[in-house]
Parts: C-alpha cells; sequence; structure tokens
C-alpha cells in the first residue's frame, strides 16, 4: 500500500526563474541567482571556507537527479554534481506572485496564491501609525523598537538593551510580507510574546499580510542576544483545501514535520512534530519507519534558510547541505517498495548574493520509488497532483500528475 513523504529543504533553489527579473534584493533583481549551484561553485573554487578542498559533496541527492536537476533549471553543468540519475528527477517553476515561505509550500501543495501580498517596503518608518496603535495596545505600551527593516539577529542585538529596559516590543520587517515581533523570553516573556502574535495577526490578515512572526531570544547585554527555536509563525490560512486536506479528508493520516503545521495553519493535518532540523530528521525517520499506509507526511527543513541563507553564509549552508544528504543514507533504505519520496524546497536564497532576502529560483524536485525518469521542467502544483496521485486522492488543484 503506498504511503508518501515530501520533505521541503528551505530555500535550496537552483536557479533559472524566468520571472526572477520581477523580484528584488534591495534594487538588484534576482536575475542569474543561484542558491545551490553557486553554493557548489563556491566549494569547487575554494571560496567556501578556508581550507576546504574539493566539491560540494551531494552523492544521494545527485544520484536521485539533482545535478541534473540543475541543468534541466539554468543551464550549466555544476562541479560535482554530474551522476547519471537513477531516480525521477525535475525542476520545478512557481506561478505565485511572492517568493515566501507560505508561497511556495501552498503551490507545492496543490493551491498557488491567488492575491498580492501586502509589504512594508519603507526600509525605515516601514509600519503605518494605527498598525503601530493596535500593537501598543495589544502589547500595553506606550511605543514600539524597531519599525524598519532589519536581518533578525542584527536587530535583537542592536535593540535588545532597549527593549528589556522599556518592555516595548521590537517589530520589524524584510522583503516577505511579514510582520515580525522580537521579544525576550524571560524579560517580555514567552507567553506574552505569542499572545500579542496572536491578538495581532488577525487584523494583518485581514490587510493580506501573510505572517505575523514572533521571534523570542534570550540573552543579555554582557552576553550578547540568541534567538531561539520557539518562533511561531502565525500565517494567513490557505485560501482552499491543499494537499493536506484533501489526504485527510479522504481519511487518510497526514504528519507534519517543522513549520508546515504553521504554514497550513494546521489546516489538514493530525499531528506535527517541532524542534531543530536534527530532531526533526529524527522525526521524519520515524514516521518512515512507522506511518501508516496511504498516509502523507510532509516535511520542512527550515534551518537552510534561517541559519544559513539569509545569514549569507556559503560554508554553513554546504555543510548543512552535506548533513542532510548523509542523512538521506539513513532514510532511503528504509523506504517500502511503495513509498514515494519527493525531495523539493520552496524558492530560494542565494547565500552568494546581495542583500539578505530570499531570490526567485525554481527548485529541484527529486523523487525515489518511481523509477527513473525526468519531467523536465515543471510546475509548483504538479507535485501536489503527483503525491495525490500517488496515494489515490483526486487532486483538487491545477496541477498535473508527472511520474
Ligand atoms: O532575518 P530574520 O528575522 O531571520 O527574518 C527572515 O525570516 C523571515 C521569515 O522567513 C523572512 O521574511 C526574513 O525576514
Ligand atoms: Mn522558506
Ligand atoms: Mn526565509
Amino acid at each position: 500500500m503506498p504511503r508518501a513523504f515530501l520533505v521541503v529543504i528551505d530555500s535550496v533553489g537552483c536557479g533559472g526563474a524566468p520571472d526572477a527579473d520581477r523580484f528584488f534584493n534591495g534594487t538588484t533583481p534576482d536575475t542569474g541567482a543561484n542558491t545551490l549551484a553557486h553554493i557548489a561553485q563556491a566549494c569547487a573554487d575554494g571560496r567556501a571556507e578556508e581550507g576546504r578542498s574539493g566539491p560540494l559533496r551531494l552523492t544521494n541527492m545527485d544520484a536521485l537527479g539533482l545535478g541534473a536537476a540543475m541543468r534541466c533549471a539554468a543551464g550549466d553543468a555544476t562541479p560535482g554534481l554530474e551522476a547519471e540519475p537513477t531516480g525521477f528527477w525535475a525542476a520545478a517553476q512557481e506561478v505565485s506572485p511572492g517568493k515566501d515561505t507560505p508561497s511556495g509550500h501552498w503551490e507545492l501543495a496543490g493551491v498557488p496564491v491567488p492575491w498580492d501580498w501586502t509589504y512594508f517596503p519603507d526600509k525605515t518608518d516601514s509600519f503605518p501609525p494605527d498598525l503601530i496603535a493596535e500593537v501598543c495596545r495589544a502589547a500595553g505600551t506606550e511605543g514600539i523598537l524597531g519599525n524598519c527593516h532589519a536581518p533578525g539577529t542584527v536587530i535583537v542585538n542592536r535593540l535588545g538593551a532597549e527593549h528589556i529596559r522599556t518592555g516595548w516590543p521590537i517589530c520589524y520587517t524584510s522583503a516577505d510580507s511579514v510582520f515580525q515581533i522580537a521579544a525576550h523570553e524571560e524579560h517580555f516573556g514567552l507567553d506574552a510574546l505569542l499572545d500579542l502574535c496572536k491578538a495581532v495577526a488577525p487584523g494583518l490578515h485581514k490587510m493580506k499580510v501573510g505572517r505575523v512572526i514572533a521571534r523570542p531570544f534570550v540573552g543579555s547585554v554582557e552576553k550578547g542576544f540568541t534567538r531561539t527555536t520557539n518562533r511561531h509563525d502565525y500565517a494567513i490560512a490557505p485560501p482552499s483545501p491543499t494537499l493536506c486536506d484533501w489526504v485527510k479528508d479522504a481519511g487518510q493520516g497526514v504528519h507534519a514535520v517543522g513549520k508546515i503545521g504553521d504554514i497550513f495553519s494546521m489546516r489538514g493535518i493530525d499531528d506535527v512534530a517541532k524542534g531543530a532540523d536534527a530532531d526533526l530528521m529524527e522525526a521524519l525517520l520515524h514516521h518512515v519507519e512507522f506511518a501508516k499506509d496511504l498516509s502523507l507526511t510532509f516535511a520542512n527543513f527550515v534551518e537552510f534558510d534561517s541559519l544559513y541563507g539569509h545569514r549569507r553564509d556559503v560554508s554553513g549552508y554546504a555543510r548543512a547541505l552535506e548533513w542532510f544528504d548523509a542523512q538521506l543514507s539513513r532514510l532511503l533504505p528504509m523506504l517500502r517498495p511503495d513509498d514515494l519520496l519527493v525531495i523539493t524546497a520552496d524558492h530560494g536564497n542565494d547565500p552568494t548574493w546581495t542583500g539578505t532576502d530570499h531570490t526567485r529560483e525554481r527548485v529541484p524536485v527529486l523523487i525515489a520509488g518511481k523509477g527513473q525518469g525526468t519531467a523536465g521542467v515543471v510546475a509548483f502544483a504538479d507535485v501536489a497532483a503527483t503525491v495525490a496521485r500517488h496515494l489515490g486522492v483526486p487532486s483538487q488543484g491545477p496541477g498535473r500528475a508527472f511520474a
């Protein structure tokens, strides 16, 4: 009996998006951004890390078709990723008008985003006065800190001391449709932060701001401030039923691993495992071992994006990719004959690119359990149709099954 495992490595794009010129990091268009190829190139050139020699080693993913998918997406061969594929592979292209996590995941789950998101494009004084007033009312404070674009790790260290002194929440945004609130877990309180985000989320969702994100941190002025894994995303619910709903409504199990629960507002999901990526891998392996027939396991590994892509950390990103690939040596032999494993991504986040935001890219689609072959360039929504067909569930989205 079939089972399906849909695994998103967050931000692992492979370039080649034909509409990349309409997406930006600052004033630089994303044309030419290529997360995987540029990391591989940096490794091959010895630029990724002092003392590192040799190409990026992604043996398992390359055997499934990674190098082939990269060539298909963006044209060039990549050093070290030149295996003859034994899996079924494709390169997927997004149509939603955002290069953000919910857009990518919803579309992979069969639901392209039908609306334009609301952004806060001004780098400073980013938020309208009535929104600030609403946050102050919900927080019980006289004001907010931040009110600007910023990388989260930078702003908590810039404003952490003032935050502790005033008790005011740190509010910031990025090129994504997000309203992020950072607060100290002990001084402000984790529950108070989550309650604040919960209180302001409906108003922001009504404005078509995709997510309110709670960004708790710990630490002190002396030791510096660090973010914790208690991040919580309050996302707009998907506009129509997704792959998760199709499977769950058919009475089949749906297990979420990582941010998937948040991204889908828990719609169509039975249970969720959270934690750091290393914990999430154990949770995924647990489901590969024990998940019931006809079930869907949908996993997201966020650290590629949050720890390395946004931080423009090429060697960290390379190490994380090699870690993930090594874990596949544990996972692949556990698959049963009727299982489908799809490894893909939701957008790019090229760590060699200018800025600190996502990059518009195609993504690789690597499939184990459907033999050898390729579908060339497919649509994100085709992934949902392919998984649905494997599980015997009618696809309700625009996608077409390909494997
Ligand atoms: O810099 P940090 O706080 O990690 O924020 C990043 O994470 C957000 C959500 O993925 C993105 O919009 C980007 O702003
Ligand atoms: Mn993402
Ligand atoms: Mn991100």
